[in-house]
This record gives C-alpha cells, sequence and structure tokens, in this order.
C-alpha cells in the first residue's frame, strides 16, 4: 500500500496543512512520496485507517481555546485499533475571507465549529447580528464566497492564497497563542507502517523531543460514588502526571461517561504497566490510544 494519509478536506484547510507538515518532516528522512487523501468528515479520515483504504489520518485532537475536538474523541473510540503514531501541535492564526466591501456588508460567516468557537469574541464585538452556520471544515465554503452576496468564512491566511480570495480581517481568534494538536493515527495492527518509514525518522524524532505522552479512554463498570477518583488515583499515587481529563457521554443513558485521559509518560513505563494493570480492575472497556512524541510544528 502506498503511504495515503487521510485527512479532512477539502483541501487548503487546518487539517492538510498539518498533514503537509508531517509529509515534509517525513520527506527529511525517507524517500517515499505520501499522498493526501482528503476526506469529507473527521470520522471519515478515522474510518479509512480503520478500513486499511489509508495508512494513517492525521486528525485534530484538541484546541488551546476550545478544548477537545469532539468529533475525534467520538470515532477513536468507536472505532477499534486505531493508534496514534505522533502528535503535531501546530498554531492557528484565523483570517475572515470574503468578497464583501466591509465589515458592514457581511450577513453570513461559515466555518468549521471550533473555528467559529476559537473566534467567538471576536465575533461578537464586530459581527454581533451576522448568521453564523457551521460546516465540517474551514474550507467547504471557500468556492461559493465569490457568489453569496454578504458571505465571509473564517479560514486560514493560506487558504485565502490558494483559493485567491481576500483577507478582510486577520488574526481573529480570540487568544493569539491559539494552537491545536493534531495525532497522526495507523492501524495498531499495521506492520507495514513501521517497516515503511526509515528508522532514521523515528531517531530524528528523539533528538527533537523526548518526551512520551500516551492516551486512552475508559468507560467504568458502576457509577458509584468515588469510582472516577479511584481510577485516576492510580496515575497520582505512581507519580504519573495526567496532561487531559476530558468527558464525553456514552450515548447509552444520560449521565453515563467515557473518559479519555493523556498521561506523561510511556506505555513501556514500569510504572504506567502497574497503573494500566491496576486500572483494568475498575473499567468496564479500556482502550489505549499508544505513546507518542509530541512535535511542535514550529521546530519542523
Ligand atoms: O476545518 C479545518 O480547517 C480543520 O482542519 C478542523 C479544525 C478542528 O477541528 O479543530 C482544525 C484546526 C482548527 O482548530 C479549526 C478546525
Amino acid at each position: 500500500m502506498n503511504l495515503s494519509i487521510a485527512h479532512l478536506g477539502p483541501p487548503g484547510n487546518y487539517s492538510e496543512q498539518a498533514a503537509l507538515f508531517y509529509v515534509n518532516w517525513l520527506a527529511k528522512t525517507q524517500s517515499k512520496q505520501p499522498v493526501l487523501c482528503p476526506h469529507p468528515s473527521i470520522a471519515q479520515s478515522l474510518k479509512a485507517v480503520a478500513q486499511e483504504s489509508a495508512m494513517l489520518a492525521v486528525v485534530p485532537a484538541e484546541n488551546s481555546i476550545e478544548g477537545s475536538v469532539t468529533m475525534t474523541m467520538d470515532a477513536m473510540w468507536q472505532l477499534d485499533s486505531l493508534h496514534i503514531e505522533l502528535a503535531l501541535v501546530m498554531p492557528i492564526v484565523h483570517v475572515l475571507i470574503s468578497c464583501a466591501s466591509s465589515l458592514d456588508s457581511i450577513k453570513t460567516v461559515y466555518s468549521h465549529p471550533q473555528a467559529l468557537a476559537q473566534c467567538q469574541a471576536w465575533l461578537e464585538r464586530f459581527l454581533p447580528d451576522v448568521q453564523l452556520i457551521a460546516t465540517n471544515s474551514t474550507t467547504e465554503t471557500l468556492e461559493k464566497l465569490e457568489t453569496e452576496e454578504g458571505a465571509a468564512t473564517i479560514s486560514s491566511q493560506r487558504a485565502a492564497q490558494l483559493y485567491n480570495l481576500p483577507i478582510l480581517a486577520a488574526g481573529i481568534n480570540d487568544h493569539p497563542d491559539n494552537c491545536t494538536r493534531f495525532w497522526v493515527v495507523s492501524l495498531g495492527s499495521n506492520q507495514n507502517l513501521n517497516q515503511d518509514l526509515n528508522q532514521d525518522s523515528f531517531q530524528d524524532l528523539k533528538r527533537i523531543t523526548n518526551k512520551r505522552h500516551t492516551s486512552l479512554a475508559f468507560s467504568l463498570r458502576a457509577n458509584i460514588p468515588g469510582a472516577l477518583v479511584k481510577a485516576l488515583q492510580i496515575f497520582a499515587q505512581l507519580n504519573i502526571n495526567l496532561s487531559r481529563v476530558e468527558s464525553r457521554p456514552t450515548k447509552r443513558s444520560l449521565g453515563e461517561y467515557l473518559f479519555f485521559i493523556d498521561l506523561e509518560a510511556d506505555i513501556q513505563d514500569e510504572r504506567m504497566q502497574a497503573a494500566l494493570k491496576e486500572l483494568s480492575t475498575y473499567t468496564e472497556v479500556l482502550k489505549i490510544f499508544g505513546s507518542y512524541n509530541v512535535l511542535s510544528t514550529r521546530e519542523m
């Protein structure tokens, strides 16, 4: 199989940009030319990996302003055997793209819910009366901007250049240090991947980053007082730092949750092995998404 990389489309969006960073990083250390495959949704990008029509997917996992990307968490839970190979942290700088002559003539702003949320305060201040419409991707509506009067899209400067469209306002995210963490995801059982990726890539990775993270998710055996505390205490007692805790509904009944956690330790670490063994006594389902390095795109 080609080294095909699935990501949310259409081209020009942030997921493609993160995938391109990953491709460029690979190109430094190995000769293969990966192929980028845009998909209509984040879930479909991950499904492509689960069904082996793509070898990897690059998906957004968490944003510094808006928190977890829920579509990614839900799909990671629902699809079996997905494995996180690497995390990429990328700065996100939003611009308002529109053919309108000024902000006064904007009637509708389209964008991905994450991007709309990351610019909430700016929108309330400068465009309080416009209609906000959520789309599957920040680049989904760019093609219709020229024909729909008063329409605007929140996307990136790179997207404006690619689609040759004017920028009406730049740097509109509510916090200047806005960044999103993307995961590079493979099929856990995929033996070919490690053969395909030159070992030099991993040596390079070790040189740039040395701290490993582990992500997992679980449902609890019983919804009783202290059940979550007991599960989390295992890591505290073993001095393993949690870098994220998130809950998502199980979707089975109201008030029942799944918990997603990120830990600052490698799964091979003896303390982690002990922690996971104990954790499994409290969990109904435990899914370990793997251990990986975190790379900033600024360092690539
Ligand atoms: O729509 C895009 O451009 C995406 O790649 C999705 C996405 C996300 O889901 O978080 C990626 C990065 C930004 O945080 C905004 C949107």
